[in-house]
C-alpha cells in the first residue's frame, strides 16, 4: 500500500497552548539519561528530558476528594513522545517555534544538539524532541526512535541534491522500528524550486515502504516567506498527531 496523502481534516480545536520550550544547551549524556522507558523513566510528573511539568500543585489546595472529578489535574496528564528528525535546514525548529506560537526565526540558526516544547492537550502532554540534523548529529537519531510514539521526519522539498541522503536516514530509522507509526512531511511547499508530492514521494522511496506500517506524507509550508501565505501545514500535521497518540 502507498503511504497515504492526508487531505486537510475538518475545523476542530486550535493549536495547544505552548508551556515549555528548551534548547539543547545540555549534554547528550544527561538528556539520555532522562530518556528511555521502564523503570528508570521518570514519573509523570517530571518529563522525558526533565523539563519541568506545565503546573506545580498548589499542594495547600489539594484535596483527594477532588480526584474524582472529571477534568484530569494537568500533573495528571499522560505524557505523549514525539520525535522530530530531518536534515539540517528542513525546518524542524521552525515547526517546533510555529506549534508554540513563536514566530518563525529569519535564517537557518543550526540546532546543537535538541530543542523541545511541551504542549498539553486536554488528554494528555505532547512532548516534541528535535535532534539537530547535522551530519555529527545524525548518529544519535536512531538511539532514540525505540523511545517514542511517534516520528515526524522534515524534508526541505526544495533541496534536490540532498534527498538521497534524506531518504538513505529516513529509511535506516524506518528499519530501526518497524511499528513505530511515521509523519514524513514534505516541507518549503511554497517555494518555486519545491519537488511536487509526486515526485518526492517516489524519491524518497516512500511507495516501497512495507504496506503494514503507518507512513503518512504531508506536504506543508511550515514558515512561508512572502506576504499573505498562510499555510495550514502545521494544524494540519498537528490534527495527525493528536489522532496518532489518541
Ligand atoms: N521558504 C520556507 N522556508 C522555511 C520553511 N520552513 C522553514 N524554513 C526556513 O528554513 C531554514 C531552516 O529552518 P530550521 O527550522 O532552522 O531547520 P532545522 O531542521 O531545525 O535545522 P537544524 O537545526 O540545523 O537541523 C530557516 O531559515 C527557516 O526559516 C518553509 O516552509 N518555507
Ligand atoms: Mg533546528
Amino acid at each position: 500500500m502507498a503511504p497515504r496523502p492526508l487531505s486537510p481534516f475538518g475545523a476542530g480545536a486550535g493549536l495547544a497552548r505552548a508551556v515549555a520550550v528548551r534548547s539543547g544547551h545540555w549534554s547528550f549524556l544527561l538528556w539520555r539519561t532522562f530518556f528511555g522507558r521502564g523503570p528508570e523513566r521518570p514519573s509523570a510528573a517530571k518529563g522525558w528530558w526533565g523539563a519541568e511539568p506545565a503546573r506545580l500543585p498548589e499542594w495547600d489546595e489539594w484535596d483527594p476528594e477532588e480526584e474524582e472529578d472529571d477534568e484530569p489535574a494537568l500533573e495528571e496528564l499522560e505524557q505523549r513522545e514525539v520525535l522530530v528528525l530531518g536534515l539540517d535546514g528542513s525546518g524542524k525548529s521552525t515547526f517546533l517555534r510555529v506549534l508554540s506560537g513563536k514566530s518563525p526565526l529569519e535564517g537557518h540558526i543550526p540546532t546543537w544538539g535538541f530543542n523541545s516544547v511541551r504542549l498539553p492537550t486536554r488528554d494528555f502532554e505532547v512532548d516534541l524532541l528535535e535532534i539537530g540534523g547535522s551530519q555529527n548529529l545524525r548518529f544519535y537519531w536512531k538511539e532514540f526512535v525505540n523511545e517514542v510514539d511517534v516520528l515526524v521526519f522534515m524534508v526541505d522539498s526544495a533541496d534536490r541534491l540532498r534527498l538521497p541522503w534524506a531518504r538513505q536516514e529516513l529509511h535506516r530509522l524506518l528499519d530501526k522500528d518497524p511499528d513505530l507509526p511515521v509523519v514524513v512531511v514534505a516541507n518549503k511547499q511554497d517555494l518555486s524550486e519545491a519537488m511536487s508530492m509526486v515526485e518526492l514521494q517516489q524519491e524518497l522511496g516512500l511507495q516501497v515502504v512495507d504496506s503494514q506500517r503507518e507512513v503518512f506524507f504531508l506536504g506543508a509550508s511550515i514558515a512561508p516567506v512572502g506576504p499573505g501565505s498562510e499555510d495550514p501545514g502545521t494544524v494540519h500535521i498537528w490534527k495527525l498527531l493528536l489522532q496518532l497518540l489518541s
